[in-house]
C-alpha cells in the first residue's frame, strides 16, 4: 500500500523533513534535480535540445538545478524564465544566482523554445493554488501542439494535486517525475492523464516525516494482494462463505448471472441467486454450480430466510425499478443481519428513497458510477465528475456507508477512515457487465471473511487487475464481463490462490 498525498500533506511533509529532520531544503531540491537529470540520462534524451520551463518558486528551483546539472555535463539546455521573479521564493532565487555564477544564460523570451526537442516543465508544482490566467494558458497551448518529448517535473503545471482537475489549461507529459509520493492530482483523472507516464523519485523525505497526517490517501499495490482469502486444508463449502445475490429481473438474467458467477469465482463456498423465476432455466443452464431461489412475487418470508442463510449479501444488478424490486431493496436494507454490496438498479431506488440509508443498517458498500452517484445526490453529472474525491469522501461519512465510486480511477471511500484510488484496470472494462462482476467480488471477499472496507478496496483492485489480464489475451475494444472474470481465474493462480 502506498500514500497518495494532496498538495497541504505533501507541503507539511516537506516542512517536517526540513524542520524537524534538518535536511535542507537546498539539499532535497539537490536531490529533486539529479533524480531527473538521471532519468534522461536513463532515455537517452540529456543530450537532446532542452528547453527548460521555470517559475519563480521552488518547482522553478528544481527547474534551474536540472538545468544547471545539464550545463555543466555539456548538455545543450536552455531554461526559459516565466512570470514575476520579483516575488521568487529564496531557493529560487538562490539557484538563479548559482547558474549565473557558472556563466548560465536565463532568458525571459519565447524565442527559447524554437527547436526544442524536450521540454521540461517546471513552472508550477504543488504550490499552483488557482486557475492559471495571463500568457500561461497559451503557453502551455503552445507547447502542448509541439514536436517534442515533454517531460513534467513533480506534476504537470495546470493540474490541480488535490483533485486532478485541469486549472484552466495544463502541460500534457510524457512523463512525470514525482517527488516522494504520488500526488492525489496524478491518480484522478483527468490530471492523471495529463501526467503520462508517472515516475515516483525517492529525495530524502521519508514517511516517518507523515507523522504530522491524519488520513491521507492510499492505493493498493500487488504485494497488497496477499490479503486474498487463502483456501485451507479443512475449508468446506459452507466455511468458504455463503453469498447471497439478489438480482436480476425479466429480460435481465445476464447480470444476475455475471454477480453471481464472480461471487464463487473470487473463492466463494456458495452462491444463492434470488431472481424472478423466468431466469431460472437460464442461469441454471449458463451456471449450474449456484442454488437458485426465485419468486414471481412478492414474498416477504421467504427473502428474509434467504437474508438469514447469507455471509454477505450482494442486490441491484438488473434488478429493474418495479415495486417489487423496491421491495426487495428496502427489505433487505431494513433486514440483513451481515453486509451488503448495493449496487445498480438498487441504487437508482435507493436515489428516490435516501432516508432507508439514514436508518441504522448493517456495513454496506455502495458501487456507484459516476451518474448513479449523480443520481444518488440529486446533482448534475458534470458536478460530480468535478468533485469526485470530495463527494465519495463526504457521502460516506453522511450515509455511514463505504462508497466505491466507480470510474477509470475508482474511489474508495470509508467513513472517517481512509480513502483508497485504484490504479489498476484499463480502458477495455468500459463494457456492460464490468460492475456487476466488480459487485459479486466483492460481496465473495466479504462472505470468506474480509472485512468489507477490505474487500471494497481489494476487490476494485483485483477486478482492475483481472481486466489487464483480460486484455493480455482480447483486444481491448473486444473485452467482455465474462473475460474480467477469466480475469480472476488466472491472478488467482499467479498468486498460487
Ligand atoms: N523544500 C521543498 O519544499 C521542496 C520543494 N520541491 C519543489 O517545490 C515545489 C513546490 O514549490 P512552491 O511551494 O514554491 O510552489 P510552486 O513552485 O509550485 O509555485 C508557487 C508559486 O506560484 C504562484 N502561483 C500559484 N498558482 C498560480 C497561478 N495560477 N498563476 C500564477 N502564479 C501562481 C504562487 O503564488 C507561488 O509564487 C514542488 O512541487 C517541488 O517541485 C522540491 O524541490 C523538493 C523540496
Ligand atoms: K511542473
Amino acid at each position: 500500500m502506498k500514500y497518495i498525498l494532496n498538495s497541504r500533506e505533501m507541503k507539511q511533509c516537506d516542512s517536517r523533513t526540513i524542520e524537524h529532520y534538518g535536511l535542507p531544503s537546498m539539499v532535497l531540491m539537490e536531490r529533486a534535480a539529479l533524480s531527473v537529470v538521471s532519468f534522461l540520462h536513463e532515455r537517452d534524451l540529456w543530450q537532446k535540445k532542452i528547453v527548460i520551463l521555470c517559475g519563480s518558486g521552488n518547482n522553478g528551483g528544481d527547474g534551474l538545478a536540472i538545468a544547471r546539472l545539464l550545463y555543466l555535463e555539456g548538455g545543450q539546455v536552455s531554461v526559459f524564465l516565466v512570470g514575476d521573479f520579483s516575488k521568487a521564493s529564496p531557493e529560487n532565487m538562490a539557484q538563479q544566482k548559482i547558474c549565473r555564477q557558472y556563466g548560465m544564460e536565463l532568458s525571459s523570451s519565447t524565442d527559447t523554445l524554437a527547436d526544442a526537442q524536450v521540454i521540461v516543465d517546471a513552472l508550477f508544482g504543488i504550490g499552483l493554488s488557482r486557475e492559471l490566467g495571463g500568457d500561461y494558458p497559451a503557453l502551455l497551448q503552445e507547447v502542448n501542439a509541439m514536436d517534442a518529448y515533454r517531460l513534467a517535473v513533480d506534476i504537470p503545471s495546470g493540474v490541480s494535486a488535490d483533485d486532478g482537475q485541469i486549472m484552466g489549461q495544463a502541460f500534457l507529459a510524457d512523463a512525470t517525475i514525482t517527488f516522494a509520493f504520488a500526488k492525489v492530482g496524478q491518480m484522478l483523472y483527468p490530471g492523471k492523464k495529463y501526467c503520462g507516464e508517472l515516475i515516483v523519485s525517492a529525495i530524502g523525505i521519508e514517511s516517518c516525516s507523515l507523522a504530522d497526517q491524519v488520513l491521507p490517501c492510499k492505493s493498493l499495490e500487488k504485494e497488497d494482494l496477499k490479503q486474498l482469502p487463502q483456501a485451507s486444508p479443512d475449508d468446506h463449502k459452507g466455511s468458504r462463505g455463503k453469498v447471497l445475490v439478489i438480482a436480476g429481473s425479466e429480460d435481465m438474467a445476464g447480470a444476475a448471472y455475471l454477480a453471481s458467477k464472480s461471487a464463487l469465482t473470487s473463492g466463494a463456498g456458495m452462491v444463492k441467486v434470488y431472481t424472478p423465476r423466468c431466469n431460472r432455466d437460464i442461469i441454471l443452464t449458463r451456471f449450474p454450480e449456484a442454488i437458485l431461489v426465485t419468486y414471481d412475487k412478492w414474498n416477504e418470508k421467504q427473502l428474509l430466510e434467504e437474508l438469514a442463510w447469507a455471509d454477505a449479501i450482494a442486490i441491484g444488478p438488473g434488478l429493474g425499478k418495479s415495486n417489487l424490486a423496491e421491495n426487495l431493496v428496502r427489505t433487505t436494507l431494513e433486514n440483513a443481519a451481515v453486509p451488503m454490496v448495493v449496487d445498480a438498479d438498487a441504487l437508482g431506488i435507493l436515489a428516490e428513497h435516501l432516508q432507508w440509508l439514514k436508518k441504522p443498517h448493517t456495513e454496506t458498500v455502495i458501487t456507484p458510477h459516476l451518474g448513479e452517484m449523480a443520481r444518488l445526490m440529486g446533482s448534475p453529472l458534470m458536478y460530480v465528475t468535478d468533485h469526485k474525491l470530495s463527494i465519495a469522501q463526504d457521502f460516506a461519512r453522511d450515509y455511514q456507508v463505504i462508497c466505491a465510486l466507480k470510474d477509470a480511477a475508482t474511489i474508495v471511500s470509508v467513513p472517517y477512515a481512509t480513502t483508497y484510488i485504484n490504479a489498476s484496470g484499463c480502458s477495455g472494462m468500459a463494457t456492460a457487465g464490468s460492475g456487476d462482476v466488480l459487485t459479486g467480488v466483492i460481496a465473495g471477499l466479504i462472505a470468506q471473511g474480509l472485512r468489507p472496507e477490505d474487500a471494497a478496496s481489494l476487490g476494485v483492485y483485483l477486478h482492475g487487475l483481472a481486466g489487464e489480464e483480460a486484455a493480455r489475451t482480447e483486444a481491448n475494444l473486444c473485452m467482455q464481463a465474462g473475460d474480467i472474470i477469466k480475469g480472476i481465474k488466472t491472478i488467482y493462480q499467479k498468486e498460487g490462490r
